[in-house]
């Protein structure tokens, strides 16, 4: 008598211990009926477990994927072996609402999943429990890290004025490009760009006014060039732009349209009337070019005699 009264009794603090516990537990028979709801469950869906007792899970939860789920549960139930659902996988098994406050970055609750099998006194499975833990903080916290990171990268990438790659950058991915270019053949050019008389523009209209006329620069640049092209700052008011599957026409025809840009507009600094043009240096890829900066080098050469021709010129090496 005593031995069945502890029985009850340790059965009855098990059940206490299972509706407090936090995380997530149900367990659901081969049909996927719901037999057991603890408190974790009921607290975040909002259903008692007198409601969902007996029923079939995916009624409730429409979301669950069911075809996956089956999956994901074949081996639980016939191999007698655990399955694991991470939030980097699938965010959550049971769309709950976060309990953090309104400010948190996510609406849900990310869910680490453990599923595995209860097996009869014979041994046989006859039940499937669901653990169920909420990891929406270090979910939240891994995705800001990696958004961070990305930032970084980002930054560390672009140059601060213009928003264009800065020098570094730009070389790593013109080496790239070159050595793509030296197994494939395909056409390609590189454009150096200079502003003109750029030093008089500081010298009359001061330092702000002569980084509005690199900015205004880099966003013809931009505005004039495929999204495959790749352009980047590559000294104070030089830019370099890698252009693709181009040959040595077309980029005179790319080169010439921002020039011609340049000329025509006529940006204003603070009221004043800044115009500027740009000198031009075209390189088309040719196989002797074993380096990189070999290639680079033609197109200064190039910009170098655009110079020399009085500026505001394009000029092919
Ligand atoms: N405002 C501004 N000026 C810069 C920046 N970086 C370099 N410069 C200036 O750019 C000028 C470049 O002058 P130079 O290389 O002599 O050439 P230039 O006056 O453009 O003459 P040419 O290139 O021969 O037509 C220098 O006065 C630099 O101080 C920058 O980020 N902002």
């Amino acid at each position: 008598m005593s031995d069945d009264f502890s029985d009850i009794n340790a059965l009855h603090w098990q059940f206490d211990l299972l509706g407090s516990i936090e995380v997530g537990i149900t367990v659901l028979d081969r049909d996927f009926n719901v037999l057991v709801w603890n408190q974790f469950m009921e607290n975040n869906s909002g259903i008692l477990p007198s409601q969902i007792k007996y029923k079939n899970l995916f009624e409730f939860f429409p979301e669950i994927d069911k075809e996956w789920f089956l999956v994901k549960t074949e081996p639980v139930l016939n191999l007698k072996s655990p399955a694991f659902i991470i939030w980097e996988q699938r965010p959550y098994l049971f769309k709950f609402d976060t309990s953090r406050p309104i400010t948190s970055a996510s609406d849900f609750m990310y869910q680490n999943v453990t599923l595995f099998p209860l097996t009869s006194l014979e041994g046989v499975v006859e039940q499937i429990c669901i653990v169920v833990y909420d990891v929406t903080d270090e979910a939240l916290n891994k995705k800001g890290i990696e958004s961070l990171n990305q930032q970084l990268k980002q930054i560390s990438r672009v140059d601060g004025l213009t928003g264009v790659f800065n020098r570094r950058y730009w070389e790593e991915k013109f080496a790239l490009e070159h050595k793509r270019i030296l197994r494939n053949g395909s056409p390609a050019s590189v454009l150096m760009l200079d502003i003109d008389h750029f030093k008089k523009v500081n010298d009359t209209h001061g330092h702000p006014a002569g980084d509005y006329i690199i900015k205004t620069l880099a966003s013809v640049v931009m505005q004039s060039i495929r999204e495959t092209d790749v352009a980047g700052r590559y000294g104070g008011e030089e830019f370099a732009v890698l252009l693709p599957e181009t040959n040595a026409e077309n980029s005179l025809i790319v080169a010439e349209r921002i020039r011609e840009n340049c000329e025509k507009l006529l940006p204003v600094y603070e009221g004043i009337d800044i115009p500027f043009t740009v000198s031009v240096g075209v390189a088309e890829f040719d196989s002797s070019y074993i380096d990189h900066m070999g290639w680079l080098e033609k197109a200064d050469q190039a910009l170098y005699t655009s110079k020399k021709a009085g500026r505001n010129k394009v000029s092919k090496f």
